[in-house]
């Protein structure tokens, strides 16, 4: 950290090619630009008409204020401006395209949805310990039989608890440790302040104002963090959560075109000022958003919105192994308990001649309702357990580690026990993946995200046991991911860097990519070494720091494609929260314990004067605060942690939950013996990288850059997991009863990637040996 007083060096990427050296050159932006938000005060956005808007229509702010794009305007790219309406209006009847079909969809075409508001009423349930109110209530349960997933993981979360069968399973509603603030009180956004004029409703400040007030993209680099750590950070994120939001045809509609009249409920687009730093220069006025889905649940179906998860509930892996039987056959290929893989060299998939080093994942089918679209079509998407494995090369590479991890414990165990079958291979070496995984989360990447002290808190219970076992498995406890968790807490784009670093000095000089350039596109995963150059690469970069300043790949060119702007993931993230009804910053400061802020004053505790400038300037009370945006201006945990203290109590109170509610947790008594247990417990991402890539030496606690106190360790000195103790013995450990060969899974007739080859015990030596 800098001494006291001192600022810390603002960001510059260390791998730092010439080729991307432009895009640091200041941007043409004045800060008169910034100024204009200033003296303008807050940007009230198009005011809401004074009479309200018929109920289903829920979006107030249309670009009806706008003014009239210019005549001979710069470059036109996207779809906006638009015509504005002559006299503003929200009726229905406006002469544009006739769209009736989406003008049913938000209860028609959401077939499994299935509620119309009018069935709606209110129904929370107040969950034991704080202020829970979820759903499924306690006790609610569909007959599952479950004696198929007793000793091991179902796919889809299912029968993890085996008096709730249902709990944690994908598509189950989230949790909330706060209340809902729908404006109805149960469905339709957050959109107005608590302060009113004369009895009428003002809006809140517009969210990509509040984006462009927040951050002007001049980030601080992280004090300690490497980039590996938000990258692993986002396979967290996806093995809890993947909210869907509203689509018609495997796509989101482009309400910013048909929405112009308020035609389809789901839609929630923003305007965007004309006098934006940086959509103006495109003459873009709107921002795409639709609304995250509301869930089906039973007990929930009368409720207020809820919304949920269509990956499982746990800690499992399941980026890496599916959250269905269905994702999880497509990514296994049935032999000997591996995972299925290609040759990065001859493409080759399955080839048992190929070494863990050389595999990368399987190819994504070419015309599935992936959006990935391969801009070589030789170097195909992957498929990996989540459908968002192409988002970066970065989190492929992540991927591929786990793929490879995978492979190597089963190969190992297959050596070892000819005689088991694929799928007891398959599950056994899933167990201790998940197993291992599970003590890099809570052993090595909490302490860095959330600060020792939070880390080490009795009251998140999240610090593993020294040693033996853990007592505190509590099958009434709510498993299911929080809403202000996955909403706002735990999006930590404010984390990701601008480039995509490549380091490998046995394949080139260092190199990197701007990060709006490898959205969808995995071309630079396609050459031998070249997972390992990309994680090398996060461990050489450092992360960005957290505060309110977001890289300007995230704030304006989020999958631009080969356009010059894309979305903007900072008022996306804002307006999420909204369409959540999540609970403003001041109530998460309440329910953490910290206390409400009755004062824009009393946010000094955690935020620094400055930021508290910027709050005051935009929102007009500070009951209206996002969570997002207030999470994002607090100071990060004593200096040290990544995130703030608001943030870190909720991400904490989500990883306490993860722990104690999980059955198959690795630390409960019934899951590994005690030997067992203690080999897990040096499971490390230094180990992972060493076991996975051909690096010859990692970081000793791998999302620290390399210091004093966290030397670059050789891999030969770095501890790993003895599998003798796992699989010296005749049969897998467990109560005898538990201790059965499971049945078998309903295995597809073909195998998905063409013929097996045989297993030879004679493999050809490793141009790597020696
Ligand atoms: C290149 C980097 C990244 C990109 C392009 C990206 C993009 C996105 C996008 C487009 C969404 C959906 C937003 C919405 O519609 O509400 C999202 C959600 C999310 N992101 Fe990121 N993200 C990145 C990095 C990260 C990182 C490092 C984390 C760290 C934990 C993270 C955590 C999340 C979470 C928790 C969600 C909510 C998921 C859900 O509920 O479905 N992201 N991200």
């Amino acid at each position: 950290l800098p001494p006291p007083g001192e600022e810390p060096a603002p960001y510059a990427p260390r791998i730092y090619p010439e080729a991307v050296k432009s895009h640091y050159a200041p941007l043409p932006r004045t800060p008169a630009y910034y100024r204009q938000y200033e003296e303008k005060g807050p940007y009230p956005g198009p005011q809401p008409p004074k009479y309200p808007p018929p109920d289903r229509c829920i979006v107030t702010d249309l670009f009806l204020t706008m003014p009239p794009p210019p005549a001979h305007g710069g470059p036109k790219y996207g779809h906006g401006p638009f015509e504005p309406r002559k006299t503003p209006s929200y009726s229905t009847s406006a002469a544009i395209p006739d769209y009736s079909d989406f003008n049913r969809p938000s209860y028609d075409v959401l077939s499994h949805s299935g509620y119309s508001p009018n069935e709606m009423s209110d129904a929370g349930h107040m969950r034991k310990g704080y202020e829970y109110d979820s759903c499924p209530a306690p006790g609610y349960d569909e007959p599952v039989d479950c004696h198929r997933f007793i000793k091991y993981r179902s796919f889809d979360g299912s029968c993890n608890n085996l008096k709730y069968p249902s709990w944690g399973n994908r598509t189950q509603p989230y949790s909330r440790i706060t209340a809902r603030t729908y404006s109805d009180g149960k469905d339709m956004p957050r959109l107005f302040s608590v302060v009113k004029e004369y009895d009428d409703k003002l809006p809140l400040p517009n969210p990509r104002v509040l984006s462009v007030m927040v951050s002007q993209n001049k980030p601080y680099a992280h004090p300690v963090a490497n980039l590996l750590m938000p990258y692993f950070a986002q396979i967290i994120g996806h093995d809890l959560t993947l909210t869907p939001s509203f689509q018609v045809n495997n796509r989101q509609p482009d309400c910013c075109v048909i929405n112009s009249d308020c035609q389809v409920p789901e839609c929630f687009q923003f305007s965007i000022p004309p006098y934006d730093p940086f959509y103006s220069r495109f003459n873009i006025t709107c921002h795409q958003f639709a609304r995250s889905l509301p869930s089906k649940d039973a007990r929930c179906r009368y409720g207020v919105r809820e919304q949920f998860t269509t990956v499982t509930h746990w800690l499992d892996a399941s980026p890496v192994y599916g959250s269905n039987d269905d994702q999880s056959l497509a990514i296994r290929n049935f032999y000997k308990g591996q995972l299925s893989f290609r040759d990065v060299n001859s493409g080759i998939p399955n080839d048992q001649y190929t070494e863990i080093f050389l595999q990368i994942l399987p190819s994504l089918p070419p015309h599935g309702p992936s959006s990935c679209r391969p801009l070589d079509p030789r170097r195909t998407c992957f498929l990996a357990g989540d459908e968002r494995v192409n988002q970066t090369p970065l989190l492929a590479a992540i991927q591929t580690m786990f793929l490879r991890y995978h492979n190597h414990i089963a190969n190992f165990m297959a050596a070892i026990y000819p005689d088991w079958s694929d799928e007891v291979i398959f599950q056994e070496t899933r167990r201790i993946v998940i197993a291992s995984y599970q003590v890099i989360v809570y052993k090595e990447f909490l302490p860095v995200l959330l600060g020792e002290k939070i880390a080490n808190h009795k009251r998140y219970a999240i610090k593993l046991e020294d040693e033996g076992y853990f007592d505190g498995y509590d099958e009434t406890y709510d498993p299911h991911v929080i809403n202000e968790f996955t909403t706002a807490a735990f999006r930590l784009h404010t984390l990701v860097a601008d480039v995509v670093p490549r380091l490998l000095f046995s394949t080139g000089p260092p190199e990197a990519h701007l990060l709006s350039t490898q959205f969808n596109n995995q071309t630079l995963l396609y050459e031998d070494g070249n997972t390992d150059a990309i994680v090398n690469g996060m461990l050489e970069e450092m992360a960005l720091g957290f505060d309110r300043q977001v890289s300007l790949e995230l704030q304006g060119r989020l999958f631009r494609g080969r356009l010059p702007f894309g979305l903007d993931l900072v008022s996306i993230d804002i307006q999420r929260g909204r369409d959540h009804g999540l609970g403003t910053y001041n109530d998460i400061r309440e329910a953490c314990g910290y206390g409400r802020a009755y004062d824009f004053a009393d946010l000094k505790d955690f935020i620094p004067y400055e930021n508290i400038a910027i709050l005051q300037k935009t929102y007009r009370s500070v009951d209206d605060i996002d969570l997002m945006v207030g999470g994002l201006m607090e100071s990060p945990v004593n200096g040290e942690a990544s995130v703030g203290p608001t943030f870190a109590c909720v991400i904490a109170l989500e990883f306490r939950g993860k722990r104690v509610a999980d059955r198959f947790w690795h630390e409960n008594p019934d899951q590994f013996s005690p030997d067992q247990l203690q080999q897990l417990h040096k499971s490390s991402m230094a180990q992972m990288i060493c076991a996975t890539t051909e690096l010859r030496s990692a970081p000793w606690n791998s999302f620290l850059d390399v210091s004093e106190i966290n030397p670059l360790v050789p891999c030969k000195m770095i501890p790993r997991l003895d599998l003798y103790k796992f699989f010296g013995v005749p049969k897998p450990y467990g109560p005898s009863e538990y201790n059965r060969i499971p049945e078998p899974y309903p295995y597809p007739d073909t195998i998905p990637y063409g013929p097996v080859p045989q297993y030879s015990q004679e493999r050809p030596v490793s141009k790597y040996a020696g």
